[in-house]
């Protein structure tokens, strides 16, 4: 003989909650059909295992689907009201079905579940206002990387366009005056970069700040210490070199950064920017050391950044010094940022094989 299960309920304004006692339910049959739920199914409820079923029939109108989720410990019915509010009661009938209770777990009065709705809808717009927060920010980032990227890989073109024409033209003269010809812009880009270490240590992008300090701070010692206030080194042919260096890598690494931000990829440009570096790293700390080794002489003579010791000693200790220790900074940087620029090139060729597998 069908017996009825324990039912407890509760109710939104959008919808009624059943839970009905039965531990493991099976064959269960839920449906609704002209406004009255039917139930039935086996398991173990209030009489032991047996076959349980009821109906109710709603005080309001109802939506004939219905959802429900068996657990080991019960059935959990939803159904959807056709019309949003608060009702009275659930049933029709004038007494309260005596299988039926209301679920205190889950019950609310009709002014809580308001304040449920607007806290829900509350949480809802604060979520929506920060996604669209981020992605303004998201969008300002790129427009503001696009911009910086642009800025640099016109000026770096412009220098190393420049100072190739001038070499085919003028020839070998064209190494004696390519500090006059290219400082300024070049102190521009250099300036500039130092945004780049800004945007490592706030995280704009994704790459480590030591490399990136290592490689503005490094130039910027070259640019604005040995050749910037020797007047002497701005004439040596050294200055081509280091400059060439320089530019010949920023005219691959910009547009290639420029791209990412349109998420686009150009392969040989990708290519280019993750292995032009490989000569061009070496070669680089090479012409930088040999400015400095040049700049030594000339420091000592014109005892320009010196630290004058007192009377009692009475000599100064020449800035050389800090040179040499600083020759020694120069290949523990390039050893460093040599062993960031493979990580990064393994780390992009890697994930780019994955992709294509
Ligand atoms: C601590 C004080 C130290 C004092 C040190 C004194 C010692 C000095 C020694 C100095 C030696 C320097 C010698 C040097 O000057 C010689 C030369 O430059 S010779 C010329 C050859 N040089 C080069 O090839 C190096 C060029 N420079 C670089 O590559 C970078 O500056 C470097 C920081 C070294 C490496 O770059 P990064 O870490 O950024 O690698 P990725 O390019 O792979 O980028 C990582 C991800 O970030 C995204 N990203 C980076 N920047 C931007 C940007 N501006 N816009 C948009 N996106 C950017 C990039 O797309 C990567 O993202 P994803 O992986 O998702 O693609």
């Amino acid at each position: 003989m069908a017996l009825t299960p324990l039912v407890y309920w509760a109710q939104r304004h959008e919808e009624i909650y059943l839970r009905v006692e039965l531990t493991d339910a099976q064959n269960i049959d839920v449906h609704v059909d002209e406004n009255v739920l039917h139930f039935s199914a086996q398991g173990h409820g209030a009489k032991g295992q047996n076959e349980y079923k009821f109906s109710l029939e709603f005080l309001l109108p109802v939506k004939p689907q219905v959802s429900y989720k068996s657990t080991q410990r019960q059935v959990n019915i939803t159904v959807h009201k056709i019309q949003r509010g608060w009702w009275e009661k659930l049933t029709v009938q004038e007494r309260k079905p005596v299988f039926l209770a209301p679920d205190f777990d889950r019950w609310l009065d009709e002014s809580d579940a308001e304040m449920e709705i607007r806290e829900k809808e509350e949480k809802r717009n604060r979520l929506k206002a920060s996604r669209q927060k981020e992605e303004g920010f998201v969008s300002l980032k790129t427009v503001f990387l696009i911009v910086y990227n642009l800025v640099q890989f016109l000026g770096f073109s412009w220098i190393f366009v420049n100072m190739t024409v001038r070499l085919f033209i003028i020839g070998r003269d064209s190494l004696y005056d390519t500090f006059h010809t290219i400082s300024d812009v070049m102190f521009f880009c250099q300036i500039l970069a130092s945004v780049e270490v800004l945007n490592a240590a706030f995280g704009v992008v994704k790459t480590g700040v030591i490399p990136t300090l290592i490689q503005v701070v490094g130039r910027n010692f070259i640019l604005f210490i040995i050749f910037g206030s020797l007047e002497e080194m701005q004439h040596k042919p050294v200055v081509f070199f280091v400059f060439y260096l320089w530019s010949a890598i920023e005219i691959f690494r910009y547009p290639f950064y420029m791209l990412g931000c349109f998420n686009t990829e150009w392969k040989t440009l990708t290519w280019l920017r993750y292995t032009v570096w490989m000569p061009l790293y070496p070669l680089g700390v090479l012409a930088e050391a040999v400015a400095v080794i040049q700049s030594i002489p000339i420091f000592d003579e014109s005892k320009l950044f010196s630290i004058p010791l007192t009377k009692v000693i009475g000599t100064s200790v020449s800035f050389s010094y800090f040179l040499y220790i600083y020759l020694v900074l120069m290949f523990l940087g390039l050893f460093i940022n040599f062993h960031h620029l493979h990580k990064q090139r393994k780390r992009r060729f890697r994930t780019k094989k994955r992709k294509a597998n």
